[in-house]
């Protein structure tokens, strides 16, 4: 018996010693690739490299690129490189060099460099995840449905929606309850965006048990899809392509394929007038050869139609897109609002004077004037963007200007968005709130590059007017009909939930709201 017990156990500690001996060589050359171009990185661990924070919990994907660039930039260096898992990323600190692959050299980062497998999963062939050509044709054809014209229009039916949302705030007022605003405003956002991308009227508000909040929700909120998107920032894709990874959840792709599916169909039948996003997306799937809307992005070629799977991915993204970012937002400025009454008051101030010139009505003209609501957002979206990365894959070698380094074909690069907006070269005192950083004069003493929540370039988000018009229709509803405070159920001060990609607040943000 003896004997047996060691024929099997000699083997198997062998086999475990060898693995264990060929996991530490295979990390040291690893974490070997920044040191060999003579490029600073924080020490990596095995086996998470330098994201470990990620996997046990203790940094958000924001903070977790926040706190290597803020390392990185500690060494008085313009750039360094770090690792997730045994892959190795490039991160830039200097401001030239950041604008520079964003902008100017584009061409050599023009894709997210994302997991994208369509024939597993239709929904991942969305305009984020697109690559070259494709993206290119695609993305020079959509800003159509977000003209000046068109946001005037769409943030009418914003407004028109505010009496909703107060509303649905005044049975927490009324009963002295705090409300979980971000659940609130979730509902809020849904509406506006099925209501100005697709034409559905659905008030949420009344009926937050709708499929649309159930699924819709899921991708950015369950434990699984958020640790799914996590992985596929840190993964190669040659490895998820390679283990036919699934992002998305079955029934939620099933409900949207049917969904846009029924929209399509039914403006086909019945003809649409509202030209609106779903309109020119449809217009996209007919291949029809006396359309211009065929002409490729330089107007020379012509480009295929969308695919039925195509159109529904696209729609996908700018729904989920459309609420979460925007939601999320409003959630922020709400809870910087509550814990700095004087800008609060500040912001209140500046609403009822604009709207009393345009007769107490919150129309297109009035938002414009109102200057504090946008250094307000601006604010927000400093300290805390919603969509905290910029990732982008070198496609052919690349000298990084003004250093030896040469990026090698394939290297990914994040640019650490929060890293950058906390820094403090850039934002004195940075963890404090302060509109008035955002004041013209201000503005001008900052390198361009110092503030990108919407990204930029040309992947700059494309949903990026659409997005600030939503948070400014729900913020002017809510500043001026109610003077807000935290409620104590809200963790403060406040802290990052640590799962998925959008940045979140670890537990609900509850405000106490009085009418004013
Ligand atoms: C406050 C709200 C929002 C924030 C903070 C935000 C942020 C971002 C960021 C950081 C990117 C990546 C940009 C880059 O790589 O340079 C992005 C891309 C994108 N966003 Fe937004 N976004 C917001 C709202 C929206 C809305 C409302 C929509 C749709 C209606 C939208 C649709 C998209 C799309 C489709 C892309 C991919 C663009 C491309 O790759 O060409 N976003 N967004």
């Amino acid at each position: 018996m003896a004997l047996c017990w060691g024929i099997i156990l000699y083997p198997t500690i062998g086999i475990l010693i060898s693995f264990i001996i060929f996991l530490k060589l295979y990390y040291n050359y690893c974490f070997s690739y920044w040191k060999k171009r003579g490029i600073y990185s924080p020490t990596p661990s095995i086996p998470f490299g330098n994201a470990s924070g990620l996997y046990t919990g203790k940094e958000c994907l924001g903070e977790l690129f926040m706190n290597i660039y803020l390392n990185i930039k500690s060494k008085g260096v313009k750039h360094g490189g770090f690792y997730f898992w045994g892959r190795n990323v490039y991160m830039p600190v200097d401001n030239e060099i950041i604008k520079k692959m964003v902008i100017r050299d584009f061409e050599n980062f023009p894709n997210h460099g994302l997991y994208i497998n369509e024939e597993l999963e239709p929904m991942s062939g969305h305009i984020f995840n697109m690559e070259d050509g494709k993206w290119r044709n695609l993305r020079a054809k959509l800003p159509s449905a977000f003209t000046t014209s068109k946001m005037k229009k769409m943030f009418g039916e914003m407004v028109k929606l505010q009496s909703n949302l107060t509303e649905h705030l005044d049975i927490y007022e009324t009963q002295s309850k705090p409300v979980n605003i971000k659940e609130v405003l979730v509902l809020f956002s849904t509406d506006i965006i099925l209501k100005n991308a697709f034409g559905l009227e659905t008030n949420c508000l009344q009926n937050k048990d709708l499929e649309f909040i159930k699924h819709g929700r899921t991708f950015f909120d369950d434990q699984w899809s958020t640790f799914n998107n996590t992985l596929v920032i840190t993964t190669p894709r040659k490895y998820l392509k390679w283990m036919n990874f699934k992002v998305f959840k079955k029934e939620g792709t099933d409900f949207f394929t049917k969904v846009f599916k029924d929209i399509k169909d039914f403006r086909e039948k019945n003809g649409s007038s509202r030209n609106d996003l779903t309109d020119l997306l449809i217009r996209l799937t007919k291949s029809n050869p006396e359309d211009d809307i065929f002409k490729d992005f330089n107007g020379k070629g012509r480009i295929e139609n969308l695919t039925f799977n195509e159109f529904a991915a696209q729609a996908y993204v700018f729904f989920e897109a459309g609420f979460e970012t925007s939601s999320t937002t409003m959630t922020f400025a709400l809870y910087a609002l509550a814990t700095n009454p004087k800008c609060q008051e500040a912001l209140r101030d500046e609403i009822n004077g604009v709207m009393k010139k345009y007769d107490g009505k919150c129309t297109y003209e009035a938002m414009l004037e109102m200057d504090y609501l946008d250094h307000v957002v601006d604010e927000t979206l400093r300290l805390y963007p919603a969509f905290p990365i910029m990732p982008r894959i070198c496609n052919k070698p690349y000298q990084v200007p003004g250093t030896d380094l040469v990026l090698e074909d394939g290297t990914l690069c994040m640019v650490a968005m929060m890293g950058v907006h906390r820094d403090p070269d850039l934002w004195p005192e940075p963890e404090i709130f302060d509109p008035n950083r955002f004041t013209k004069e201000n503005k001008a003493t900052r390198p361009s590059c110092a503030y990108m929540p919407f990204g930029d370039g040309p992947r700059v988000c494309i949903g990026k007017r659409f997005g600030l018009l939503q948070t400014k229709a729900g913020l002017i509803s809510i500043i001026k009909n109610y003077n807000v405070t935290l409620s104590n159920r809200t963790i403060n001060p406040l802290k990052f939930d640590t799962r998925g990609v959008i940045l979140k607040t670890k537990g609900d943000v509850w405000l106490n709201l009085h009418r004013i």
